[in-house]
């Protein structure tokens, strides 16, 4: 198959040709559509006729020009997404640049670094030790991938060797698949041609400087142009000539016209264009040179490909795809860097609600949703921690890859939508998990000593434009504020969690599906400042960029390129950031109350409730109900449960015979047993000796350590002492 195939498939980037940039956006309406399509060009045309007899220009308010612009987006849904061909990065490095308003000086370098280079922006992430999980970069090479079955071959052989299953799911799959792709072909280069055309005529081509901008000035003394587009396409043009010129600025500028004024003249074309605020829009600007924040731009206005993660510990990925190619589904193996993802290039069916679906033989789950748990590698037996966890498409990953063995606190402090993490557990078949609601500031005081800790963190969602149009405009600085400090705050209390002595693990992974600076090289190189006990590792991820060792006068530690940055114009996936820390040494005796304060409890608490606010990352998945009545919570019947154990476990321990454990069946009519009743039932003995325990050092269960140990084990270590201590004297007091 040819270019159409591979446009649609995810994977690596590839160099940009501008032309292309161009026709991406022509690419959204559905490719049966052409009638529409031929109207759009029309349309284009005419508008080119009309500037070229300067009729008076139309107004175009915001809200016509965003509506235009999400209507694009619109239209798209339900196509088959495409992958999109990123610019080359530009050399200009003065592009760059970011604001160092509002930061503390924890989030940069303590000790100024001198001559850090900044790596270029195309670089790929570092090869895995593994081979097997090595990016075969022929596989994205249209070539190869067209022709060749031994190619499509090996992208089916992950685990398992049946060739003759094998060859008939993938000539099944591709038969329906290549039909449709041979059509679109045809379609998208019969377009490209066109659309070439139009803008060899439209733009200024090759050697002319294109007169962008005019000597008017907007309020705050900015160069701007006076030049009212006359619609959508206008803009465009616009924005292409200010971003060639920007790419090749000492050919293409104006005369006695800095870059400032071409930039300015950008993010508001970017603002008017696309619809974003002038705060974010300014922001993401300065994340890319010009001709890259293009195609950034230009990609959040198009769907990332839809994306299922094989439940492994439900079946295999050959066997589901089989079974929904059976259905009607099109669909092919994510790409050789996953082994359990499919990408769906069309259904008949809801992919929310199929047989396999309702036997959790598979999740919905953004592509780059894989990349922290891979990141994490969890190990078989291990204790792992999953501070933000819900809906649970990382935590039933953990669990897969941990084939239900050791254990998963799988933690979310919004209670409802840890119910939302309950259901998908339970629908996964995933066994070695509890869950629980607790604001992760409060770990490591609910527990700690973990072999490994993912940080998969509230974030602004700025990665995932595309799928909540409304980041765009509901982002204020104050967002920017509050985000990064809880991030700082959630990244201490995860390495914090760890234990260092883990023999197999150690190891922290901090995520964000955020782009911005603030959210993630800043939150990390704040937790290598503050705790000097963990150093940043390989993340062991095949492919993404390299995170930011300098960015607008800030400058990271140079291990900060072993962090992974991914974005929708160069991978087709979503915005995600994945960081990995190894813990090296234990925690400082002063960390304890990582929110630096003795009512860290009700710090926490605050928090979380301002982060039920704030916390806007659009997660939920397809067809996913507010889970409300499933599988809830009864903290009453819980508590009985607890006070239960407790006195058994005194019983066992011989610490006190006599502890009565709650009645059984102590439930009124409603089946219910009310706090107060209970509490009755429970007073006395049984209450006087959990009362002791307390006071000699022993844990609540399910509740907060009173203790400051650093793991569950130190808390238990000193009780002992404790208590041989209070013994002690005793005895000498007798
Ligand atoms: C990006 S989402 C997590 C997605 C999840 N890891 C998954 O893969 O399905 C962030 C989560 O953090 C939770 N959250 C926000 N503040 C928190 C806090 N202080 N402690 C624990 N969880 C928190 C939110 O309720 C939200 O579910």
């Amino acid at each position: 198959m040819g270019q159409g195939r591979r446009m649609k498939k995810q994977g690596m980037p590839e160099p940009l040709d501008e032309s292309l940039v161009t026709r991406k956006r022509k690419d959204a309406p559905p490719a049966a559509d052409e009638e529409r399509k031929k109207r759009s060009r029309t349309a284009a045309r005419e508008a080119k006729e009309a500037k070229t007899k300067a009729a008076p220009p139309k107004k175009v308010t915001p809200s016509k020009k965003a509506a235009a612009v999400n209507g694009a987006k619109t239209r798209v849904n339900g196509k088959p997404a495409k992958k999109f061909v990123p610019p080359p990065p530009s050399d200009d490095e003065d592009d760059i640049s970011v604001s160092a308003d509002g930061l503390d000086d924890d989030d940069v370098m303590e000790d100024g670094l001198q001559g850090v280079n900044v790596t270029g922006l195309d670089a790929l992430g570092s090869a895995s030790e593994d081979d097997e999980d090595e990016i075969d970069e022929d596989e994205f090479d249209s070539d190869i991938v067209d022709s060749d079955t031994e190619v499509r071959k090996a992208m089916w052989s992950d685990d398992e060797d049946d060739d003759e299953i094998e060859e008939k799911l993938t000539a099944a799959n591709i038969a329906g698949l290549s039909r449709k792709l041979d059509m679109q072909k045809a379609i998208e280069e019969a377009e490209a041609q066109a659309e070439l055309e139009e803008g060899n005529m439209q733009t200024n081509i090759a050697n002319e400087r294109p007169r962008i901008l005019e000597d008017e000035e907007d309020e705050e003394g900015r160069p701007i142009s006076n030049l009212v587009p006359q619609d959508i396409q206008l803009l465009r043009t616009r924005l292409n000539d200010t971003v060639r010129v920007l790419d090749d600025f000492k050919n293409l500028a104006e005369e006695g016209r800095s870059r400032t004024e071409y930039r300015a003249q950008m993010l508001k074309d970017i603002c008017a264009y696309y619809g974003y605020s002038e705060f974010l829009a300014d922001k993401l600007l300065n994340l890319f040179p010009a001709r890259e924040a293009f195609a950034f731009f230009e990609a959040n206005e198009t769907p990332r490909p839809i994306v299922i993660r094989t439940n492994t510990l439900r079946t295999h990925r050959r066997e589901l795809a089989q079974s929904l190619i059976n259905r009607g589904v099109q669909l092919e193996p994510v790409g050789k860097w996953s082994k359990v993802g499919l990408q769906i290039f069309e259904s008949q069916v809801p992919l929310g609600a199929t047989p396999e679906y309702l036997a959790g033989h598979y999740i919905l789950q953004a592509a780059s949703s894989f990349l922290p748990v891979m990141a994490l590698a969890p190990q078989e037996n291990e204790r792992v921690l999953d501070m933000a966890a819900a809906p649970g498409g990382k935590t039933t990953h953990i669990a897969a890859l941990m084939k239900n063995t050791g254990c998963i606190f799988a933690n979310d402090a919004n209670k409802d939508r840890a119910k939302g993490l309950i259901g998908n557990i339970h629908r996964l078949g995933v066994r070695n998990s509890i869950v629980c609601h607790y604001s992760a500031l409060e770990f490591p005081r609910v527990m700690g000593g973990f072999d490994r800790v993912l940080l998969d963190a509230p974030c602004s969602g700025t990665g995932v434009i595309a799928k909540d149009a409304s980041v765009k405009t509901n982002k204020t600085e104050a967002d920017f504020m509050k985000l990064p400090h809880l991030q700082k705050q959630l990244v201490l209390a995860a390495i914090d969690s760890v234990n260092h002595l883990s023999k197999t693990g150690g190891y922290i992974v901090y995520s964000t599906c955020s782009v911005t600076v603030e959210e993630n090289e800043q939150v990390v190189q704040y937790a290598l400042n503050k705790r000097p006990n963990v150093k940043l590792v390989e993340t062991g991820l095949t492919f993404g960029k390299e995170g930011f060792t300098k960015i607008g006068g800030k400058i990271f530690h140079p291990s900060m390129k072993m962090t992974r940055r991914y974005y929708p114009h160069t991978y087709n996936v979503d915005g995600f950031f994945v960081a990995k820390f190894k813990k090296i040494g234990p925690t400082p005796a002063n960390a304890v109350g990582v929110n630096e304060s003795k009512s860290s409890g009700k710090a926490a608490a605050n928090t979380t409730t301002q982060l039920e606010v704030i916390d806007n990352a659009p997660i939920r998945e397809e067809g996913e109900e507010d889970e409300s009545d499933f599988g809830g919570f009864d903290e009453e019947e819980d508590q009985k449960y607890i006070e239960r154990a407790q006195a058994k476990d005194l019983r066992r321990k011989g610490k006190n015979p006599k502890a009565i454990p709650p009645p059984k069946s102590d439930k009124g009519a409603n089946g219910t047993a009310s706090k107060k009743d209970s509490k009755k039932d429970d007073a006395g003995a049984e209450e006087k000796a959990s009362k002791k325990e307390k006071k000699a050092g022993g844990t609540e269960v399910a509740k907060p350590a009173k203790s400051n140990g650093v793991n569950g084990k130190e808390s238990e270590v000193k009780s002992k002492k404790e208590r041989r201590k209070s013994g002690e004297k005793k005895k000498g007091k007798a």
